[in-house]
């Protein structure tokens, strides 16, 4: 349970009363995610999502996100929208954490995602790419190449501790993605963590897209190939060839992607294996003590990372070329 810190009754209080939506009927800890600390709040006016922003958000970063989540509310994707203080600001301080309401989206996210839920993700990754044309503001992904080699470097020599050789082998894969890495393919505001537990469906349609945390400017199709790891493997770690083929189509029909695209399909899909099972191996090696989260196995994504390892195009994925 991503709780990492506690609110009191009377800083909740405060904080509530700089909002007008009526006083606190009850806060609850959220037992989902791993990056910040969530409460479901119930007030007079209705359930709002508290959110105290926890160690890998960059405070400078929040007005983007919260930025970015009022563009997208507005342009007719469905997701969170922060509230506003009776100061007209949405950012706020609790417990000594940046915080802010969100609204609160009705929906469940999928356990188990099946065909239709692939291309149900894919159509909706694309169309938030293509409304986010039009967002005025920048911000680099902190967690691209240059992060991977800072996420390495925290791991400290321990990931043969978590499997052996994997210190030397992720080197290497660092040193490929060093060379390889595509340059020139379309950028945009990507979302970047487009997980199952991110998106919310509802009577069996998609309902909405949440967590913007780690939404950057970056390679349009990277976030497809992100998409890709998390939506179209099975427990087993096996690659779903239909699933992926739905996925695709359900972006396609809504975002075309070029040849170039499609051709860096596999190094997109390489790199971001990379990312997560950086991210996951440094919160494995460094959980703090006392918080009350089950760190995420980072060789599920090493495992899918071997799998791209060993693909030589596009068409491998089942892709409709
Ligand atoms: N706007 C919202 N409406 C309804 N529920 C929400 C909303 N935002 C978050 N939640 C609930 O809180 C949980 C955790 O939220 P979120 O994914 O943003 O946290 P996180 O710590 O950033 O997680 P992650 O590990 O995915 O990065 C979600 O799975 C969902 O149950
Ligand atoms: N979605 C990420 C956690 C949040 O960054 C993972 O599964 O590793």
């Amino acid at each position: 349970m991503a709780v990492y810190t506690e609110v009191n009754d009377e800083d909740l209080a405060c904080f509530v009363a700089e909002y007008d939506i009526g006083g606190v009927l009850a806060c609850k800890g959220i037992a989902e995610g791993v990056e910040n600390t969530n409460y479901i709040l119930r007030t007079e006016k209705g359930a709002y999502i508290l959110t105290l922003y926890e160690k890998r958000v960059r405070r400078d970063d929040l007005p983007f996100f919260m930025a970015l989540m009022e563009h997208l509310s507005a342009s007719g994707v469905t997701c969170p929208t922060p509230i506003r203080r009776r100061n007209g600001k949405v950012l706020g301080e609790l417990a000594g954490r940046p915080a802010a309401l969100i609204s609160f989206l009705e929906g469940v996210w999928i356990k188990k995602p099946n065909v239709e839920h692939c291309g149900a993700v894919g159509r909706a990754l694309a169309a938030m790419h293509n409304a986010t044309l039009g967002f005025p503001m920048e911000r680099p992904n902190a967690l691209s190449l240059a992060g991977w080699e800072t996420l390495y470097s925290q791991a400290d020599g321990r990931a043969d501790s978590v499997q052996a050789g994997l210190d030397a082998a992720i080197a290497e894969e660092l040193a490929f993605h060093r060379a390889h890495w595509p340059q020139g393919l379309p950028t945009g505001v990507i979302h970047a963590d487009l997980f199952p537990d991110n998106v919310f469906f509802l009577k069996g349609r998609l309902s909405g897209l949440i967590d913007f945390y780690f939404a950057c400017t970056d390679i349009l199709a990277y976030d497809v190939a992100i998409c890709l790891n998390a939506w179209c493997f099975e427990p087993d770690h096996a690659y779903n060839a239909t699933k992926g083929r739905a996925l695709l189509a359900g972006y396609r029909a809504v975002r075309p992607l070029s040849d170039a695209e499609m051709a860096a399909m596999p190094v997109l899909a390489r790199g971001s294996a990379l990312r997560f099972m950086l991210t996951r191996l440094v919160d494995w090696l460094n959980v703090p003590p006392g918080a009350l989260v089950k760190p995420k196995d980072p060789l599920e994504y090493w495992k899918k990372l071997r799998f791209h390892q060993r693909v030589a195009g596009p068409a491998e994925y089942g892709f409709d070329l």
